[in-house]
């Protein structure tokens, strides 16, 4: 089979975008007459990324945009009606086809907002409806949500490395895991902390800022250096920054210098200059001092070259006079940890006679794998507007008085909760299908995520050995658990 034309996949219809599995579990439900029956699933990872303190919520917009999209087109109608299973008889049959062309969503969805920091086992969002439907989204919203909040959480740590003042460029396009890798990377990675990119689709789809400078093939498409950076600041005057290292960084950085110098008579300034390769502290204090010394102290100093969090951290102790900081490969591919694993769990269904709540569990050898049953909310506690404990409870029953929470893993660390000031940190988001609430500005949840990063203690926010942030189950909730756990768990004799 030839390839799709790239213009074939940005199709109006993306409802395919999931495993055959949940097509597959759709018909039986609808075959057995459970599709209506009320169901109740989480999404959330349960350990933060890159061995860090805690992650940065993002790909909700996308999740959303997808929901309101979801809807079976004839195409993809017509492809599921070709499938075949092993024997050559149809995988599904017609009348289940007519069903998923008239099948709208209707789901409650409640969900944390982009740039809020987020924790292990918390819920991101929470799907309540018709069986079938909120089954059907797994793998979609699994797959928004996980690479989002994986880049923009990466984006936030490089954050943290780089200060409040340097500028972040992300530069991933071309190393980025496919076309949609890129543009999604790029949108998280702005979420997280980034202040402009490279990737020119981004900066029309999304508004980030696009930045850049230009390649060493500028710099080999001409006799000599000095000449290529004149060539560029003619179409450029006020927008120029200048890759030094082509040839020789520091003879780049004197030649720049010259440019530079020509262009203030015309009453232009040089913006800056970017180093590549070599060593980055030494050669930014060089090029720091030689700029500085003829004048330009205003020039600034990008560096790119595999760069991450570790190693910004690195150059700023080394004493590097970096401002810009240009970032692809380890950013836009989360390089150390290239997924999160993000799961989609049922925690509830209605009873067949509408009675009540069934509560469900999936066990694991390891507690840290076994689900949470409930309708689950995240009440997050402050002490002076500083958040100090999440609380996972269970919104179907009643709350007692004192609140006392119990850590998932280890029923013995509990703690009374004294804060009275709290929030929840699911939101609606649909009520029966339909948006209730208009999402922010992409550049509202940067900014967001910025200001919960830094609300966060310096023990949690620190890349080595972070402080365990508590995450606690409402003891009602934990017991119930425990409860259901023993009753599901087959009690072999000793
Ligand atoms: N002062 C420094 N301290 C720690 N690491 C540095 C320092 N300067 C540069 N690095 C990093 O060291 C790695 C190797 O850089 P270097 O330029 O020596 O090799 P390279 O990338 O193979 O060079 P080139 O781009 O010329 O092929 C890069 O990830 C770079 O970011
Ligand atoms: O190192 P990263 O964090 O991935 O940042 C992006 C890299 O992409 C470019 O290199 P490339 O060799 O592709 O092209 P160039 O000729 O423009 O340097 C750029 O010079 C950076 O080194
Ligand atoms: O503009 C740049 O300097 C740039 C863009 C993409 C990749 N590397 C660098």
């Amino acid at each position: 089979m030839t390839a799709q034309p790239l213009s074939a996949l940005y199709r109006p219809s993306l409802t395919l975008l999931t495993d055959l599995y949940q097509l597959t579990m759709a018909y039986g439900y609808w075959r057995q007459g459970m599709q209506d029956r009320e169901a109740v699933f989480h999404l959330y990872f349960r350990k933060a990324p890159f061995q860090g303190g805690y992650a940065v919520a993002a790909g909700l917009a996308y999740a959303v945009d997808w929901l309101e999209n979801l809807r079976f087109s004839e195409d993809d109608l017509a492809y599921l009606g070709s499938l075949r299973g092993s024997k050559g008889g149809v995988m599904f049959e017609p009348g289940f086809l007519d069903y998923l062309r008239e099948l709208r969503f209707t789901c409650d969805v409640d969900a944390v907002a982009e740039g809020t920091v987020v924790f292990g086992n918390e819920p991101l969002m929470r799907i309540q409806g018709p069986l079938l439907q909120a089954q059907l989204v797994e793998t979609a919203l699994l797959t928004l949500v996980n690479f989002q909040t994986l880049i923009a959480t990466k984006a936030a740590r490089i954050r943290e490395a780089v200060g409040p003042n340097d500028q972040i460029l992300e530069f991933g396009l071309r190393r980025a895991q496919g076309f949609d890798g890129g543009l999604s990377a790029s949108r998280a990675a702005y979420l997280g902390g980034a202040d402009g990119t490279s990737n020119v689709l981004a900066g029309q789809q999304f508004g980030i800022p696009v930045k850049g400078t230009h390649a060493h093939s500028w710099v080999m498409a001409f006799e000599g250096e000095e000449e290529a950076f004149e060539k560029y600041a003619a179409a450029f005057p006020d927008d120029s920054v200048f890759l030094v290292d082509t040839y020789d960084t520091l003879q780049g950085v004197r030649n720049a210098i010259r440019v530079a110098q020509r262009l203030r008579e015309q009453g232009h300034e040089l913006g800056g200059i970017r180093l590549d390769s070599g060593d980055l502290t030494y050669l930014s204090v060089q090029a720091r001092k030689l700029l500085d010394e003829a004048g330009f102290p205003k020039v600034r100093i990008v560096a790119s070259n595999d760069l991450d969090e570790q190693l910004v951290t690195a150059l700023k102790l080394e004493g590097a006079r970096i401002d810009t900081w240009g970032i692809g490969t380890k950013l836009v591919t989360a390089y150390d940890q290239p997924a999160l694993g993000g799961v989609y769990k049922l925690a509830a269904m209605k009873k067949a006679d509408g009675s009540g709540w069934d509560y469900t569990i999936k066990l694991s050898e390891q507690l840290a794998k076994t689900s949470i049953p409930g309708i689950l909310q995240v009440r997050r506690f402050y002490h002076q507007g500083k958040p100090v404990a999440d609380m996972l409870y269970n919104t179907a029953e009643p709350l007692p008085e004192q609140l006392t929470i119990v850590d998932p893993l280890d029923a013995t660390r509990r703690r009374p909760v004294q804060s009275s000031e709290f929030r929840e940190l699911l939101e609606p988001v649909f009520r029966q299908g339909k948006r209730v609430a208009d999402l922010p500005a992409l550049a509202d949840s940067r900014q967001k995520a910025r200001q919960e990063v830094t609300s966060l203690d310096p023990s949690i926010r620190r890349f080595l050995n972070p402080h365990t942030y508590p995450v606690g189950l409402e003891k009602g909730l934990h017991d119930f658990r425990t409860q259901l756990i023993l009753e599901h768990r087959p009690q072999r004799p000793a």
